[in-house]
């Protein structure tokens, strides 16, 4: 089993990523990790407490999801306005040299545009006189501007785009930091993060029961707010913000010349801007309405193919391709229909604007022909201003464009902001807000006393019921229980996954509560192989040193032979440097299983779990089950670990140490095999016959 270069490169680069981790603790500088979510958590208890002032003010008691907000409101209440304007110039602040740059060479760009028609309206007066001379000052007056502007072109692409781009990642860092390291867990699994379902309703023709889904945060959600929105928010504080600028500038330039040049005509030109702008205004309105919905239906439409591609083997089964893809098609069909709405609208405008302006120089040229002809005007001049007359045209439609881009920035902004911000209910406590950490080498055993627990979303419903139990080291626990009677909940918390609401974790012999330790501490001390082992796109190797990225070779293999993983894994091409695939499925679901095991194993662990282990296990698998509890008991280096497995084979039981039995979240019994099976209508044997 060899490594090539570039799993060695990913080691390599987990290896730093976990040292710099360990750095942290150790109180080492602040990294760049910490610099963006230390600021990141300050930005957010600040906005969380603007945001709680906020909420106070609007007029709906329930916050409402992203998804919700867009659909039902795609205008901010002011006071919300002003904190996103807030919290947006302080992203701009951060970037002020290259704004500052770039909107400078901006303004040098809008003058070298301003001054051209002015020199070319010169140029072409100069010609028609034949005057050689002068010829020659209004050409270099020209290349002067020419190359002048396209550097300062250049400079404000560069520049402005620079800062955009630094906006975007910060955001995107602080973001995803955001979701997957402030959050708990419950808000993955419940409705905030995974979409709820809005209404049902029976349709008839299929009998299948159709839901409608909220597009609140659902993974394609977050997708789309990590790119599009904070795409469209970053751009709202540095391009758009300077065409607002450059735009405005254009007109007041224009407008400067046009006065100088012929006050008359400048009246003429300017009578179709009342017009255009309230044509603006209400298009404009129109025009973000249409697009919030559309953004709604296209979030729904990718969110549900999303689903479908990730669940293919159901769909499959289910024989629901063809049904799934004409759902998909009437969802694109509603979008488009949305769409054509919003295309309608914004040509009508085009359409009006092209006419208004037509008209307007249709007045500007009769009146300029006959001011020529009278000899109050050359034309030159009348060039001059029929060009700044187009330039005042492009520059309010400009103003226009960059102030619904602005609004637009907004709402997309908000999107980030309500994605960034953790409401208390769901704020995970982050590594490094708990400072404990324990030996996890000296630690001996875990007590659970009377340990209550229940899920946010439900809390009316305790689902584990004053749970005690000793796990010590070199001892095997089995937890049996039927279906629902809260055996993963029980291994969630353990593993520190959820924090019970009562009773306590205590590691021993420190002493300390499991709880308030960091995770570092925790993920050292409790290890889990799931029900159903997750495993990512990558190597086996990669797979396998997740949670341990700095795991020697020689630990490696000692987890892959705990776990019996070296006979499949020497029949794959490239042995560790095989590729599982999505979710592993160039695996078996044995091989998964066991892989997951080795992973769990190459932690070393003081308590092990392992979830229902012999579900996806042939009989050669089972082996590896008892090879663990094996190495459990005796220690395969010197160390023993505890082992909580949860199963129902008489085979696993038989082998445990103590055998909880769980009912309802509550241990109705525990002891050994023998005890727990002396009477024929103990919890164990009624359990067991109801499982047969
Ligand atoms: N994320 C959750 N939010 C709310 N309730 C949950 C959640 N997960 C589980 N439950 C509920 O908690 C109870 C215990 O579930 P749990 O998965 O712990 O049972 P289990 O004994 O492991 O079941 P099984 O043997 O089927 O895996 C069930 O009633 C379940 O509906």
């Amino acid at each position: 089993m060899k490594g090539d270069g570039s799993s060695a490169t990913t080691t390599a680069t987990s290896k730093s990523i976990h040292q710099n981790h360990k750095r942290k603790n150790l109180d080492a500088p602040p990294t760049l990790f910490d610099r963006l979510f230390k600021r990141s958590r300050t930005d957010n208890h600040a906005a969380a407490n603007t945001t709680t002032a906020t909420k106070s003010n609007m007029t709906e008691s329930k916050p409402k999801s992203a998804g919700e907000s867009a659909k039902a409101k795609p205008t901010l209440e002011k006071s919300r306005k002003k904190e996103i304007k807030s919290r947006l110039n302080a992203e701009a602040s951060r970037e002020i040299r290259p704004l500052a740059v770039g909107t400078v060479a901006m303004m040098a760009s809008a003058l070298a545009n301003q001054a051209l028609p002015k020199l070319l309206g010169k140029l072409l007066d100069e010609k028609t006189s034949q005057s050689c001379t002068s010829q020659h000052s209004a050409s270099k007056a020209l290349a002067a501007v020419v190359i002048g502007g396209g550097m300062a072109s250049f400079l404000r692409t560069t520049m402005l785009n620079r800062a955009q781009d630094n906006i975007a990642k910060r955001l995107r860092s602080k973001l995803f930091g955001a979701v997957l390291i402030e959050r708990d867990m419950e808000w993955f699994v419940s409705g905030e993060s995974s979409g709820t379902n809005a209404k049902s309703e029976n349709d008839k023709s299929s009998q299948v029961v159709k839901v409608e889904k909220s597009t609140a945060f659902t993974p394609g959600a977050i997708g789309t707010i990590l790119t599009e929105d904070i795409n469209k928010a970053s751009e709202s504080i540095t391009v758009t913000f300077a065409n607002v600028l450059r735009s405005c500038s254009s007109c007041a330039f224009a407008t400067y010349h046009m006065l100088s040049i012929n006050p008359t005509l400048f009246g003429i030109s300017v009578s179709v801007v009342p017009v255009v702008g309230a044509a603006a205004v209400i298009l404009n309105k129109f025009v973000k309405r249409a697009t919030a919905k559309q953004r709604e239906c296209a979030e729904r439409a990718a969110s549900f193919a999303e689903e479908r591609i990730c669940h293919i083997e159901t769909v499959k089964l289910a024989n629901r391709e063809k049904s799934e893809v004409e759902e998909y098609i009437m969802l694109q069909e509603e979008c488009v229909v949305l769409g054509r709405k919003v295309s309608s609208a914004k040509g009508s405008f085009m359409g009006f604007m092209f006419a208004a302006t037509g008209g307007a120089l249709y007045m500007v040229f009769n009146a300029g022909g006959r001011d020529i002809a009278a000899g109050r005007m050359t034309s030159g001049e009348l060039t001059s201003f029929a060009t700044y007359s187009f330039l005042l045209g492009l520059g309010t439609s400009g103003v226009f464009k960059a102030l619904g881009e602005a609004s637009q920035g907004l709402v997309c902004a908000d999107r980030v902001y309500k994605l960034m911000d953790v409401d208390a209910e769901h704020a995970g406590k982050v590594t490094s807000d708990k400072s404990e950490s324990v030996d996890a080498e000296a630690v001996q055993s875990i007590l659970l006393d009377k340990i209550c627990f229940s899920y946010k979303s439900l809390p009316d419903t305790t689902v584990l019921k004053d749970v005690s139990m000793d796990l010590q080291r070199g001892k095997v626990v089995a937890l049996v229980g039927k279906n629902g009677s809260g055996k993963t909940s029980l291994a969630s918390v353990i593993a520190g996954l959820y924090t019970p609401q009562t009773g306590k974790m205590t590691v021993l012999p420190s002493g300390q509560s499991f709880h308030e330790l960091d995770r570092q501490s925790q993920t050292a001390l409790v290890q889990v192989v799931p029900q159903h082992p997750a495993l990512f796109d990558t190597s086996i190797r990669n797979n396998l040193v997740y949670s341990c990225p700095d795991a020697s070779e020689a630990s490696i293999e000692r987890a892959l032979k705990l776990a019996n993983c070296n006979d499949f894994i020497s029949k794959l091409e490239g042995e560790l440097e095989f590729g599982v695939g999505r979710n592993g499925m160039r695996l078996s679901g044995g091989q998964r299983q066991r892989l997951a095991l080795a992973r769990a194993l190459l932690s070393d662990p003081c308590l092990l779990i392992l979830d229902e282990p012999t579900s996806a296990l042939d009989s050669e698998g089972e082996e590896a089950v008892m090879d663990a509890v094996h190495a459990c008991r005796s220690g395969d280096h010197g160390a023993t670990r505890g082992l909580l497995l949860i199963t129902h084979r008489a085979s696993t039981l038989k082998v445990a140490d103590l055998i909880v039995v769980l009912k309802d979240g509550k241990v109705v019994a525990e002891g050994t095999y023998e005890e727990l099976t002396r009477r024929k209508d103990s919890e164990l044997c009624e359990l067991m016959a109801e499982l047969a």
